[in-house]
C-alpha cells in the first residue's frame, strides 16, 4: 500500500539542489537466496553520514574497486538490501509528486548493472508495484482531488529509435488513464495486450519509460498547463570490454552495446552538467536526453537511482563509478569547468587580438575559484579528473556563452563573439542551412536512418520532444505559462514543424560521431605510427583544399570592441560560412592556419589512441610504461574516453613538459 503525502520522512528538494542520487542493492532473489552460503560475504559496505565526518553523503565501498577510488563512492542516499521499494516511494518520489502538482516536471532514473533490479524497482509487478505504479496511485487520486487529468505514454528506445509502446505504429499515443487498475492494465501488460504493442525489435537490451502528464485542462485559473513525471528504466550497463571474441555478448554486438553506453553516458552528462549548474547542457547527445529534456532541465528535479547487485558484480562496479562521478562534482566541478571557462575566454580573446580585432570579454561568475585547492590537494585532483572524466565539451564555444544561474540579475555574462577558425555546432532550427562540418552531409540521412525512422517514430518523438530553440538553454517549467508546459503545441513553439526533419539531421550527426567511436574502440585499430601516416596524406589533401573563411555579422563585430552588458546580449548568431577561392591570404598565413589544423589533428590523433590503445601498445609510447599503461586502461574502465585534451594526461602523472616532449617525438616521426 503506497503511503500518504504527507509523512515527515520526505526528502525535501530545494531550488538549489536539482539532482539528488542515490542508490539500492537489490534484495535476493528466491534462487539466490537458496545458493547463499553462511560464508556469503556482502561486496559492499556503506558509511552513513554520521560515520563519515563532516560530510553529509554516504559512502560505498566496494570490492575490488579500482586504486583511483580508494575514497569510496559518494551517494546523496542509500538503500540497504533490506529496505523495501515503499520506503524509497514515501521519502524520495513522494516529494516529487507534490512538486509536480505544484508546476515542477520530474525524472525519475533507474540506472546500473544488468540484473540490478531497476524494472523491479521501477515498474515491479501487479503483485509487488514498484515506484511508478505506487506514484501513479498517489497522481491519480491528488488529479481527481484537484479536477485534473492525466495522461500517459510509455516508451522504449531501441537501436536510438523512439517506439510508441502502447501504437508502435502509429503517431504518439497518450492514453488517458482515470483509474490505478486502468494504468495496471496499460502498464504491467506491455505488449501482449490488446492496448500495447511488441516492439519490432530484437533488442534484448533497451531503455523504457513511463511519462506521466498532469494536465489543468479543467482549471480555469491555469488551463492547459501539463506537468510531467518521468519514470525511465535505463537498460543495463554492460562493459564494452566483456565482450565475446567475436564482439557478441548476450545476443547483442559490441557496436549495439557502445551504442546503448553512450545513451547512458549521454543521460549521465546531462545530469552531470545539471549538477554543476552548467551553461552548456549536452542534451542534443542522445535521443532520450532529448525526449527527457523539458523534465531534466529548468526547475525540474531529477532523481538518479543507482540500482546494483547484491553479489560481486563488475559492471555494477563500473555503474556506480560512472554515477559517483556526476554525484560528487558539485562544489568543485562548479569551479573547475568556470575555471576552464575563464580561461578558454581569455585564450579566445588572445586570439581574436592576433587576427587583429579588438575585443572585449569578461566572465563574472557566482562561484569563486580556489584554484591551488583544486590541484594541489588529492581528493581536489580527483574530482577534477573525475569532472574531465564527463567534460565532453572542454572549450566553452563563444557562441554557447550564456550564462545561466539561479540569480541573474547578479550575474554579469558577455557574449565574446567568435573570429576563431572554428565552426560552431549549429542549433536545430540552423542545422539545415549549415554545411556539413562532420564528413555527413546532415540533408542525407544515412540508409540506417532511412530504415529506421518510420513516419510513426517521428510523429512519436514530435509528441516526446520538446522543441526548445537552444540546445544550450534549459528549459524552464512555469505553471503559469503554457508555453513551457509539457505538450508543447505548435503555436507556442513554431520551429516544432522543423522538428522531424531537425532530428533527422541530428541523428545523421550523431551517427558520424558514433563511427568515429566505433573506429576508436575498435580493438583491431591501427598503431599510432600508422595514424601518423594517415594524417600526414590528410595534411597534403588539406593543404590542396579551399581556405574556408568565417565572416561575423557587422553588428556583432561592432559590439566587441565595447564592453557589452548582461542586458545588452543578443542572441548569437551563426557566423556566415563563405567559401571563397578568390580572397587573397597571405602564402604565410595559410601556412600557419594549415600547419595549426595538423597541429589539432596530431594531437587528436594521439588522444585517439591513448582512449583506445591496448597496453602494449601503449607501452610502446615514451613516457608510457606498464604501470601508468595500466592506470590508463583502469581509468578507460570508469569512462570510455578519459583523455579529450593534452592537459588530461596530466591525470597520468605527465608534466607540461613530459607532455611537450611526447608530442616533439609523435611529431618527428613524421620525418622519419
Ligand atoms: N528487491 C528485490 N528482492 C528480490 N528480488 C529482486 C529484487 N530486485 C530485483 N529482484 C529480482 O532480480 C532479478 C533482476 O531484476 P530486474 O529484472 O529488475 O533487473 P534489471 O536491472 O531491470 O535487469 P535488466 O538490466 O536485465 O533489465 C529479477 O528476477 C527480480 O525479480
Amino acid at each position: 500500500m503506497a503511503p500518504k503525502i504527507g509523512d515527515s520522512n520526505c526528502v525535501k528538494f530545494n531550488n538549489s539542489k536539482k539532482v539528488r542520487i542515490i542508490g539500492k542493492i537489490r534484495g535476493f532473489s528466491d534462487k539466490e537466496s537458496e545458493t547463499l552460503t553462511q560464508n556469503s560475504k556482502p561486496w559492499i559496505t556503506v558509511k552513513k553520514p554520521h560515520e563519515n565526518g563532516a560530510s553529509e553523503k554516504y559512502t560505498l565501498f566496494l570490492d575490488t574497486q579500482p586504486s583511483s577510488h580508494k575514497d569510496g563512492y559518494e551517494l546523496d542516499y542509500f538503500y540497504e538490501q533490506d529496505e523495501e521499494i515503499g520506503q524509497i516511494y514515501s521519502r524520495e518520489i513522494k516529494p516529487l509528486i507534490l512538486e509536480a502538482f505544484d508546476g515542477r516536471n520530474a525524472s525519475i532514473i533507474a540506472l546500473g548493472a544488468k540484473g540490478s533490479g531497476k524494472t523491479y524497482t521501477i515498474q515491479g509487478s501487479q503483485e509487488k508495484p514498484g515506484l511508478a505504479a505506487m506514484a501513479m496511485s498517489e497522481i491519480l487520486s491528488k488529479a481527481k482531488e484537484l479536477g485534473k487529468s492525466v495522461c500517459v505514454s510509455l516508451y522504449e528506445l531501441t537501436h536510438d529509435n523512439a517506439y510508441d509502446l502502447l501504437n508502435p505504429m502509429r503517431p504518439a499515443v497518450q492514453v488517458c488513464v482515470k483509474s490505478i487498475s486502468e494504468f495496471h492494465s496499460i502498464y504491467f501488460s506491455q505488449g501482449s495486450s490488446q492496448n500495447t504493442q511488441k516492439v519490432p525489435t530484437d533488442q534484448p537490451r533497451n531503455h523504457k519509460g513511463l511519462m506521466v502528464h498532469i494536465s489543468s485542462e479543467n482549471d480555469e485559473l491555469k488551463p492547459n498547463v501539463v506537468n510531467k513525471i518521468n519514470f525511465v528504466d535505463l537498460a543495463g550497463y554492460e562493459d564494452p570490454r566483456k565482450s565475446s571474441r567475436d564482439g557478441i555478448r548476450d545476443g547483442i554486438t559490441a557496436a549495439e552495446n557502445n551504442r546503448i553506453n553512450k545513451s547512458l553516458y549521454a543521460i549521465l552528462s546531462v545530469v552531470s552538467a545539471i549538477n554543476a549548474n552548467e551553461a552548456r547542457v549536452p542534451y542534443r547527445e542522445s535521443k532520450l536526453t532529448r525526449i527527457l529534456q523539458d523534465s531534466l532541465g529548468g526547475s525540474s528535479h531529477i532523481l538518479l537511482l543507482t540500482c546494483l547487485n547484491p553479489s560481486f558484480c563488475q559492471d555494477s562496479l563500473s555503474s556506480i563509478s560512472l554515477v559517483s562521478r556526476s554525484c560528487r562534482i558539485t562544489k568543485q566541478v562548479l569551479t573547475d569547468s568556470t575555471n576552464r571557462n575563464q580561461s578558454s575566454a581569455k585564450v579566445k580573446v588572445q586570439s581574436s587580438l592576433k587576427f587583429g580585432k579588438t575585443m572585449s570579454a569578461s566572465l563574472s561568475l557566482k562561484k569563486q575559484i580556489d584554484h591551488s585547492q583544486l590541484l594541489s590537494g588529492k581528493k581536489g585532483s580527483c574530482i577534477l579528473k573525475g569532472r574531465k572524466l564527463f567534460d565532453e565539451e572542454k572549450k566553452v564555444h563563444p557562441m554557447q556563452l550564456k550564462c545561466q544561474s539561479e540569480d541573474a540579475s547578479t550575474q554579469k555574462c558577455k557574449i565574446l563573439p567568435n573570429l576563431a577558425l572554428v565552426v560552431p555546432p549549429f542549433s536545430l532550427e540552423e542545422a539545415p542551412q549549415d554545411k556539413d562540418i562532420s564528413g555527413c552531409s546532415p540533408l542525407e540521412p544515412t540508409k540506417d536512418l532511412n530504415s529506421q525512422e518510420p513516419e510513426s517514430q517521428s510523429k512519436l518523438q514530435e509528441t516526446l520532444l520538446p522543441s526548445p530553440p537552444d540546445d544550450n538553454a534549459t528549459i524552464p517549467t512555469n505553471t503559469d505559462d503554457s508555453s513551457h508546459s509539457g505538450i508543447y503545441h505548435t503555436e507556442a513553439y513554431p520551429g516544432i514543424n522543423s522538428v522531424p526533419n531537425a532530428l533527422l539531421h541530428f541523428e545523421a550527426a550523431s551517427t558520424c560521431e558514433e563511427n568515429n567511436t566505433l573506429h576508436k574502440k575498435d580493438d583491431s585499430s591501427p598503431p599510432l605510427s600508422e595514424r601518423i601516416r594517415e594524417i600526414s596524406n590528410n595534411l597534403k589533401s588539406l593543404c590542396a583544399s579551399t581556405p574556408l573563411r568565417i565572416k561575423m555579422p557587422d553588428e556583432a563585430v561592432a559590439q566587441c570592441s565595447s564592453q557589452v552588458s548582461y542586458n545588452d546580449i543578443v542572441d548569437p548568431k551563426t557566423p556566415v560560412l563563405e567559401l571563397k577561392t578568390a580572397s587573397y591570404c597571405s602564402p604565410r598565413d595559410t601556412f600557419s592556419n594549415r600547419s595549426s589544423r595538423l597541429k589539432n589533428s596530431l594531437v587528436q590523433e594521439y588522444l585517439n589512441f591513448l582512449n583506445s590503445a591496448n597496453k602494449e601498445e601503449l607501452k610502446s609510447l615514451k613516457g608510457i610504461g606498464e604501470k601508468r599503461a595500466t592506470y590508463i586502461l583502469e581509468l578507460r574502465e570508469e569512462s570510455p574516453e578519459p583523455f579529450k585534451d593534452l592537459d588530461d594526461l596530466q591525470e597520468i602523472g605527465l608534466s607540461t613538459k613530459q607532455i611537450k616532449g611526447m608530442m616533439k617525438q609523435v611529431a618527428g616521426e613524421l620525418f622519419n
